[in-house]
């Protein structure tokens, strides 16, 4: 089943007259600087160490023994931050890929067969038209056709979802030819579309028809409701609807699963053969978990293996829509070579947005977590899996890769072979039985097969599982970026996001399978320390927020707390910080960031850190401590016309009420106050040199803290600060002012 050229791909580009390589790798010249670098500051750590032990022996008070505390802890949770990401500097590596090789050395009826899983989970936060541009852009794939299978998971159980791949199943036979005649690049019809194209009478016709189904769907979904007069054209698919009866709801419905296209006998408009495209929503019933997208992805594995069973699986949001239709054959890279195939699980490509506004306010490029850190740990062991744009073996979520776990029945196994056409009777009979909510109960579905539940983060869990089996990743990342998705453009959806990942990366953190053990252990030190970097990301909210009050109401109260500026010690705060803040810099312009974007990247870690990063750590452990559950809140992907607009001004949005928002306006409020007062006293004359790092901190919180007060005091738009917001924060101010001056008496 799966091709391989009989003898390719090493690893350097290979002299002389071998077969032509299917790829690269190559060092990033920066690693000497990071190593010097690292032993220095390692050094300056260590003098910091002993600087706050000796504070903390000597502290007169008590008061002056909680502070020094504090501040010795969260110094600790920064060294400890600051050693783990010495994983991601120690050997970052580029890789270059060759395509046009891998058709040179194999023949494309040899081409491994590919399964496309694509998840979404509601009609409403993500617009079906959205997700049915995923799937034709992945289904037009320069590959042969026929082996490309696009499984749909609809979470929603939505008839909508449902209706709207009929349409697009109907389209997909004008479309994909027209792109392969054309050799179009953008393969999702509303980039293309968005894009200059010519405007030749054929893209006219085209658009058209894109339109018109663009708008039928868009119309079903206005009403609600799939109208009769438009499944009449589907005779033979019409019955499907009649699943959706009055006892269908969304959390309680047996499996619908809908073969849309069939690549053994649909054809195209130019009379090619189409890709399968099946449309999934698994079983669901109240009293069984169904384990969010973990669930749903398990779903298709079973629902997949007993179909189609392609080697290759990609996994995508409903938001994320191919760029590039070489992908695939730049994917096979690396599948198909014989000298890294029987180790490698996974190929992941960056997680890239189309639509960031300039100077990217809300720090949506994520360029740390998807690009530097991942470019890091592809020199150790792999790269992380970051739930999309993933090109696995399906061997890989069978064990480890030297002893296979066979799962229940045979037609599940990886090498089970499909020999029974997609439609017939008994494959779809064990397809409906194999994606019921109660068929994994007593299996080892999550736990040691497929993708892994526990955690909300079940991509970052599973791909950390899978290294610690011995499977290895490899990061590709081409100039032309292979896909592009959607990222929240509303601070709240931005905060949100990150708070259920907070939440899901400490499930991880505090499991039995904790990085911090399990993962050193199993995977070496720097591989562990890297993954738990990431696990333990919330924590960053222990200094954030210490940094964020402390100073600043020791300040209000004229005690000094940090080394004045006559004294030694006060080179190595500046250092310290210098340091961090320019290495990060200098990351962040290497992977080709500008200095703009970067300022806004440092602001954004400060309003995490007082936000969703402090939420989801407390909503973490009111979770085990059994007190409240949290659940996956699907981010959303519809957009509201004004809420754009301010964004793409680069204005921040925060319009509702909410917590986090009080939080941060708090610090904002409690900053720019101890500033202030601080500003008086030295344009009164008054000596502040044992109080300049606390007035420097505040000021810098202040700079940082501009576009909040512009919301409280200087907007009329509906993004502003609500009233509510501003007030709550401002009496918490009061409170926090006189709880410190009493203390600080
Ligand atoms: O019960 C659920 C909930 C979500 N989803 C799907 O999961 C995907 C990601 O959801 P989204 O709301 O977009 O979450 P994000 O935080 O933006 O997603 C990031 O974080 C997730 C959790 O770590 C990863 O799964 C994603 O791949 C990654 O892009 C979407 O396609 C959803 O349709 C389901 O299928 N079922
Ligand atoms: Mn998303």
């Amino acid at each position: 089943m799966e091709g391989q050229p009989k003898e390719s791909g090493t690893k350097k580009a290979s002299t002389g007259g071998g077969p032509p390589p299917f790829h690269t790798v190559k060092p990033m010249g920066i690693t000497i600087f990071n190593r010097l670098f690292a032993t220095v500051y390692a050094l300056a750590i260590l003098a910091l160490f002993y600087h706050h032990t000796k504070t903390l022996l000597c502290s007169p008070t008590l008061v002056s023994f909680s502070m020094n505390l504090a501040l010795s802890l969260s110094d600790f949770v920064l060294t400890f931050m600051w050693i783990s990401t010495q994983t991601f500097r120690m050997c970052p590596v580029y890789r270059k890929q060759f395509p046009e090789n891998v058709e040179k050395v194999m023949k494309r009826s040899d081409f491994p067969a590919l399964d496309v899983f694509i998840c979404t989970a509601d009609p409403y936060k993500e617009p079906p038209i959205g997700v049915v541009n995923t799937a034709l852009s992945v289904m037009a794939y320069d590959y042969p056709t026929e082996k490309i299978s696009v499984y749909v998971s609809d979470d929603g159980g939505s008839a909508l979802t449902l209706f709207s791949f009929m349409e697009a199943a109907k389209f997909s036979t004008h479309w994909l030819p027209f792109c392969k005649k054309n050799n179009i690049l953008e393969r999702s019809p509303e980039a293309y579309f968005e894009s200059s194209h010519p405007c030749t009478s054929e893209t006219e016709k085209i658009e058209v028809m894109y339109r018109s189904m663009k708008a039928k769907v868009e119309l079903a979904l206005e009403k609600g409701e799939v109208d009769d007069q438009y499944i009449t054209g589907l005779d033979q698919q019409h019955e499907i609807f009649n699943k959706w009866t009055d006892n269908f709801t969304r959390q309680d419905h047996p499996p619908v699963i809908q073969v849309l296209l069939d690549a053994s006998k649909d054809k195209d408009i130019a009379g090619n053969l189409m890709p399968n495209l099946i449309y999934v929503s698994r079983g669901k019933c109240k009293a069984l978990p169904h384990h969010f997208k973990a669930g749903a992805l398990n779903a298709l594995l079973r629902v997949s293996s007993n179909m189609t069973n392609a080697p290759t699986i990609l996994t995508l949001d409903c938001d994320f829509c191919s760029n590039d239709p070489q992908t695939l054959l730049r994917a096979m890279c690396y599948l198909c070579d014989p000298a890294i195939r029987s180790t490698l699980a996974y190929v992941q490509f960056p997680q890239i947005y189309r639509g960031i506004n300039k100077n990217d306010i809300y720090c949506g490029e994520y360029k740390r977590l998807f690009v530097i850190n991942t470019m890091g740990m592809d020199g150790v062991k792999g790269p992380n899996y970051v739930g999309t744009g993933c090109f696995f073996r399906r061997r890989a979520f069978f064990g480890s890769p030297s002893s296979l776990i066979s799962p229940e029945i045979p037609e599940l196994s990886p090498d089970h072979v499909v020999d029974k056409p997609i439609q017939s009777q008994s494959v779809l009979a064990l397809a409906h039985q194999v994606a019921d909510c109660n068929y994994e109960n007593q299996t080892d579905w999550g736990s040691k097969i497929g993708f892994r539940y526990g955690s909300l983060v079940e991509d970052y869990y599973t791909g950390f599982r899978l290294q610690c089996e011995g499977w290895k990743g490899i990061f590709c990342s081409p100039e032309r970026p292979a896909f592009f998705g959607d990222v929240p453009i509303n601070l709240a959806d931005a905060l949100n996001q990150q708070k259920r990942w907070s939440i899901g990366l400490l499930e991880v953190g505090f499991s039995n399978h904790s990085p911090a053990t399990f993962g050193v252990r199993s995977k070496g030190i720097l591989m562990g320390l890297g993954y738990a970097q990431l696990a333990f990301w919330a924590i960053w909210s222990i200094p954030i927020t210490t940094y964020a009050f402390l100073p600043q109401l020791a300040l209000l109260n004229r005690v000094s707390i940090f080394p004045k500026v006559s004294e030694p010690w006060f080179f190595l705060y500046a250092f310290l910080f210098l340091g961090a803040y320019g290495q990060d810099c200098l990351d962040f312009v290497l992977a080709g960031g500008s200095v703009q974007r970067w300022w806004n990247d440092q602001r954004f870690w400060h309003i995490r850190g007082v936000t969703c990063y402090l939420f989801g750590s407390i909503e973490f452990f009111l979770k085990f401590l059994g007190i409240s559950a949290s659940g996956f809140t699907v981010t959303s992907k519809a957009v509201d016309a004004e809420q754009r607009k301010r964004y793409e001004q680069g204005i921040f949005e925060f319009g509702v009420h909410s917590p986090m928002f009080v939080s941060l306006t708090l610090a904002a409020i409690i900053n720019l106050i101890s500033f202030s007062q601080g500003l008086v006293e030295v344009f009164g004359g008054n000596n502040l040199e044992g109080l300049f790092v606390q007035m420097f901190i505040s000021g810098f919180a202040v700079v940082n803290s501009w576009p909040i007060y512009e919301a409280i005091a200087l907007r009329n738009d509906n993004g502003k600060m609500p009233i509510k917001t501003t007030i709550m924060a401002t009496l918490l101010a009061g409170a926090l002012y006189m709880a410190a001056s009493f203390i600080f008496k």
